[in-house]
């Protein structure tokens, strides 16, 4: 369902010199690579693995790499916290476009190993969580190490002397690495998906397509009753809706907390750019993480008196009162 892969896109990073330069999530065979891999062109790219979400977008801001490809969503674990947080704060970043990649895990072994044997299993934390039922009545003894991405896990069991017996990864990177599958398909919700956001730094923006998400980083502005609710009318008063909204602490003191949110729409609507200009009212320091294509297609719903039309009828009317009128 790599369904952001489409050709008509028009959103790519710029060139950094000739050559198109990407960080991803790495090592090779992650879920991150899979879906670096389905945007058009970036198979002929320069394709730079990267220890974590950290200095993958690391690399984007000291211009290492044209963009970078990251996980920012999972369909049963919800947001992934290291790239919120990256997000939310440093050198300011655009997210250019978003992939689905479905997710299916793998149990690996190196050779000869059985279940039984297992007292020890590694993968990244956002897929541990998602094959925890699994694991729980399958390798029921097997103690939980976290690694920095599911391929780095099964890297190391393919290594001299692992500190662990299992590892659970992407069925292809299991097979590249030599390694013994004992079950498939082990995730504990048939269907689950990653949403992966590509990321540059500012420049222009992807043109509106009519099926588009804009994504947010805004403060609460200052603890009192209703603050969360001042945020939530900006949207809901100009119809539009939200696909996402989670809070993380902003890591200064207890209770300060920053809501990431997706929105439908693009900031070229207008519908958009008002609940915007409101937001940055009651939040100025509030972030604008980019307006892009959405990945499944689905067409913004539109009322009759959110539409730009009935933006553009109230402007002219409110200057035709100005214009003595
Ligand atoms: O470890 C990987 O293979 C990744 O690409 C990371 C990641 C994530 O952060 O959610 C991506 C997809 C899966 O949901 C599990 C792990």
């Amino acid at each position: 369902m790599t369904s952001a892969a489409d050709t008509q896109a028009p959103h790519h990073p710029g060139p950094l010199g000739e050559t198109v330069v990407y960080a991803y999530l790495g090592p090779e065979g992650t879920f991150t690579e899979a879906a670096l891999l389905s945007i058009p062109g970036a198979q002929d790219a320069i394709r730079l693995p990267a220890p974590s979400v950290n200095s993958a977008l690391e690399m984007v801001r000291s211009g290492r790499a044209s963009a970078a490809v990251v996980p920012i969503e999972n369909s049963v674990e919800g947001g992934v916290s290291a790239t919120l947080d990256a997000l939310s704060a440093g050198t300011p970043l655009r997210i250019l476009r978003e992939v689905l990649v479905p997710i299916t895990f793998v149990l690996a072994v190196r050779p000869g190993v059985a279940l039984a044997d297992i007292r020890t299993v590694s993968t990244h934390t956002h897929a541990w969580a998602q094959c925890r039922d699994w694991a729980a009545v399958n390798i029921p003894e097997a103690e939980y190490l976290p690694s920095a991405s599911t391929a780095a896990a099964a890297v190391e069991l393919s290594e001299a002397d692992p500190s662990f017996d299992a590892a659970i990864c992407a069925p292809l990177v299991a097979q590249r690495l030599g390694l013994e599958v004992l079950a498939e398909d082990i995730g504990d919700v048939r269907d689950a998906v990653t949403r992966f956001v590509m990321i540059s730094l500012p420049g222009l923006l992807p043109e509106p397509t009519g099926s588009d998400k804009t994504t947010l980083v805004i403060p609460l502005p200052e603890d009192h009753p209703g603050a969360l609710m001042e945020i939530l009318e900006q949207f809901s008063s100009r119809g539009v809706n939200l696909s996402r909204i989670e809070s993380r602490p902003t890591g200064m003191f207890l209770g300060d907390y920053f809501f990431s949110i997706d929105a439908d729409g693009h900031v070229a609507d207008a519908r958009m750019a008002d609940t915007l200009k409101g937001l940055h009212r009651i939040s100025p320091d509030l972030r604008f993480l980019g307006s892009y294509p959405r990945a499944d297609h689905r067409e913004t719903e539109i009322s009759r008196h959110t539409s730009d039309e009935a933006f553009r009828a109230a402007d002219i009317w409110l200057e035709s009162l100005l214009n003595g009128y």
